[in-house]
């Protein structure tokens, strides 16, 4: 994993609670140790950058972690800020845009009165641009989880030769999965509409003799978000620089649910080769009835992987469940010595 200078992603995710943080951030560190300017990104709503690394990563912005030996930063993408911008985008596209031009026409009034109603009285006759600031507010609501196509693309961070990304449960990993593909289509539909009703406006207004209307910014913004899905899209499926590891605890729901991950991974055609089972139990030399029970419970689960028949196909790599919380950078370390060797 940490050989050969070229720029890869790693993607770590699976059921909430099982220590996929703690794995993203002890790779991001065995990363950092190890030569590569290494970028750690949480794409899950709730942070805990901050907590595993137990150093303040807050804020949205790239921080550095401090008592690495090369450069490491961390990114927890700030969704609500995210969801703002592409409200703005949204209204410039669907609701002020479609005021104004009906204000223009002389039909100010109706469009306040179709700000008024609801979505369900809309269904039937929806006005023009309605449609597309639906389905654009629709899409911010997904996006904050996805937003972070957009620094991919950034060449500030041209210089980072290992990205490691933390993200949301396996839920939401799996909505992720789909997302590009739907916005795609959306965003092509919303783009087709939108020249439709250029021409019907610019029709109307060289009727009344008034100014061909301009390309607007918020056209050039979805044309932006679209070629971005599919960048991502295609970043996610490129198995010379990505992969994703599943992360998961040696119980039956937590195994199941891997599975079914890894069955929508490998369908969706995303490079998956690791699975770490995190948190398991060293073989007990007291007589605690606990403990032997908690690992028979285990080698159960355990012997569930082995029988799966995706999940056996993979690497699986044992982490054992340690007598303290992990947590800072020494932690960590500790950590990724006995995970990523
Ligand atoms: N192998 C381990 N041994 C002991 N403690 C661990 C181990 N792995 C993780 N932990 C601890 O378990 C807790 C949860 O870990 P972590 O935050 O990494 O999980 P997560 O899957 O990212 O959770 P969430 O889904 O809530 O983001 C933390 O307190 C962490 O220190």
């Amino acid at each position: 994993m940490v050989s050969g200078t070229q720029r890869k992603y790693f993607m770590l995710g699976g059921k909430g609670g099982v220590g996929k943080t703690s794995c993203a951030a002890s790779l991001a560190v065995k990363f950092a140790n190890n030569g590569h300017p290494t970028l750690v990104v949480s794409t899950d709503l709730a942070h805990s950058l901050s907590d595993s690394f137990d150093q303040d990563l807050t804020g949205g912005a790239l921080v550095p972690v401090q008592g690495v030996d090369s450069p490491l930063y961390a990114l927890e993408i700030n969704p609500e800020k995210t969801r703002e911008e592409f409200r703005a985008t949204s209204q410039l596209h669907g609701g002020s845009g479609v005021k104004d031009l009906m204000g223009s026409l002389g039909l100010g009034m109706l469009a306040d009165q179709l700000g008024e109603l609801k979505l369900g009285e809309l269904l039937d006759t929806p006005p023009p641009g309605l449609d597309e600031a639906i389905a654009i507010s629709k899409a911010c609501i997904m996006i904050d989880r996805f937003s972070v196509m957009q620094f991919l693309e950034s060449k500030d961070y041209n210089t980072f030769s290992r990205i490691v990304f933390d993200t949301a449960p396996t839920g939401h990993t799996l909505r992720l999965l789909s997302l590009p593909d739907f916005l795609d289509a959306s965003i092509g539909k919303m783009m087709k509409l939108k020249k439709k009703i250029a021409s019907a406006t610019s029709a109307l207004k060289s009727m009344f003799n008034k100014e061909e209307p301009q390309r607007d910014d918020a056209s050039d913004k979805l044309e932006k978000l679209r070629e971005r899905m599919a960048n991502v899209r295609d970043l996610f499926r490129d198995s010379e620089t990505t992969e994703f590891i599943i992360v998961t605890i040696p119980t039956v729901m937590a195994v199941n649910e891997s599975s079914r991950l890894c069955a929508s991974l490998k369908k969706e055609t995303i490079p998956v080769r690791r699975l770490i089972v995190n948190q398991v139990l060293p073989p007990s030399t007291s007589e605690c009835k606990f403990c032997v029970m908690r690992r028979k419970d285990q080698m159960r689960a355990l012997d569930m992987i082995t029988k799966d028949p995706k999940l056996a196909s993979l690497k699986i790599i044992q982490a054992p469940l340690v007598d303290v919380e992990i947590r800072g950078v020494a932690g960590l370390k500790f950590m990724g010595d006995m995970v990523w060797k």
